[in-house]
């Protein structure tokens, strides 16, 4: 018997590790199909209805066929700009809010008279980070969105632009689709763009080689996202690289490819970028403190701290904190600090900011007996809580 040589036999079940990926996709029941702004609108920026009509034909389709769809769509901006007789996106927040909130009511108005001439009904969900992330906010996203789904309603779903605030604001949908992709236990998640898949670096340029397949983040290394995207579009190939990522680390496979292929890829065939899943499912908030949080302050710890939440997997109490920076409310995300400045670990606090001076190097029992039931309370807990470097070195990766 003839031998490959090992780095054939490892391309070889790369290849077929891909397929049967492609093959997991055309099988998956639950999908997620997040289109972005670029793949809705007319050069001029504007809302194409043609463009919506023709996307909606091929997601019609694929519900009728009995796989269930759940639609992440971007526009209710560029929906606003031509009633609000603006030439380009807006810049200022106000003003991106006042077109979303026109141009919202107009994209579901396609929606459903577009899903609805073929059969198929639409529910609006409008979401903000807290709706994905906070527990009792997102069970109640889950129970509405499993409802629409089981009624046979195809819901439409994009961030709230109108109530969310610069600090609880996605900003793209890209993310906000990997989330809800999560939240609904969807066996994979489609983004959908105006580039046909990702590329080593600007694809209008020479040069550019097109990414068939990304297995983990050494893939990821060498790719240059930073080239900007569309005018109407936001967040361009990083938002979508870290959708990507925060699917697959919780086990769901993710297709990148044009508007104009979504068929094909629901199909399984092989277009596009096909990420393969890195992960296990875990808690939504989780994978949201993990890969796009930002900390809204610091919590500096001491040694025996650092060991307690990195190597223990321990709650922090307010005994092994030695200083506090930042202005942050109760809930909110922070950084936990070790003393060489390392961030160790990235959690949900119990506390507000200001509350904290005086409790920090205290027992909890003294503070309980001081101050009151409510003060036995950890700062944050385990299960709010995702450690970042397993050995404190120099720069935090998000890995969890
Ligand atoms: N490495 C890359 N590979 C592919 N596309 C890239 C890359 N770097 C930047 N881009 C740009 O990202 C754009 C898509 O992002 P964006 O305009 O935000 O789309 P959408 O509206 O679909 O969210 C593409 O048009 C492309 O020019
Ligand atoms: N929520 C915004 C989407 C923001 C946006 O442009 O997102 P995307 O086109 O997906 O990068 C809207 O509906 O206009």
């Amino acid at each position: 018997m003839t031998r490959m040589p090992p780095d054939a036999a490892a391309d070889r079940a790369a290849t077929r590790a891909a397929a049967q990926l492609r093959t997991n996709i055309a099988e998956a029941h639950r999908v997620v199909v997040k289109v972005g702004s670029s793949s809705l609108t007319t050069p001029k920026g504007g809302i194409d209805p043609e463009r919506i009509e023709k996307l909606v034909d091929t997601l019609a389709q694929v519900r009728n066929g009995g796989r269930e769809v759940v639609l992440v769509s971007s526009g209710a901006i560029a929906a606003g700009l031509s009633p609000l007789a603006l030439k380009t996106r807006p810049r200022d927040l106000a003003t991106q809010q006042a077109a979303a909130s026109v141009g919202q009511g107009l994209l579901m108005g396609y929606y459903t008279q577009f899903f609805g001439r073929r059969g198929l009904g639409v529910g609006q969900v409008l979401l903000t980070v807290d709706d994905v992330t906070r527990r009792s906010h997102y069970r109640n996203a889950y129970r509405t969105l499993g409802k629409l789904l089981e009624l046979g309603v195809v819901p439409v779903v994009n961030e709230n632009d109108t109530v969310a605030t610069h600090e609880i604001r996605f900003g793209d949908n890209d993310r906000l689709a990997a989330l809800v992709a999560h939240l609904v236990h969807a066996d994979a998640l489609v983004l959908l763009s105006d580039v046909d898949s990702l590329y080593t670096s600007n694809p209008s340029k020479p040069g550019a080689r097109r990414v068939a397949d990304v297995r983990s983040d050494a893939d990821l290394a060498t790719i240059d996202t930073s080239a900007r995207g569309s005018d109407v579009g936001t967040g361009g190939m990083t938002t979508k690289i870290d959708a990507a990522r925060i699917a697959t680390s919780a086990g769901i496979p993710v297709v990148l490819t044009l508007a104009d292929r979504a068929a094909r890829a629901l199909a399984g065939e092989p277009v596009g970028t096909c990420f393969h899943p890195t992960g296990k499912r875990r808690p939504t908030r989780l994978l949201w403190l993990a890969h796009a949080t930002d900390g809204h302050g610091e919590l500096w710890l001491d040694d025996g701290a650092v060991r307690a939440v990195v190597q223990r997997k321990a709650s922090l109490l307010p005994a092994g904190i030695t200083s506090v920076k930042g202005s942050f409310a109760s809930g909110e995300p922070v950084d936990l600090v070790a003393p060489d400045g390392t961030v160790v670990a990235r959690g949900l606090v119990n506390y507000d900011a200001d509350e904290l001076p005086d409790l920090i190097g205290r027992q909890t029992r003294d503070l309980a007996a001081e101050l009151g039931a409510g003060y036995d309370r950890t700062v944050v807990h385990r299960d709010a809580l995702i450690v970042l470097v397993t050995h404190p070195g120099p720069r935090p990766t998000a890995s969890a």
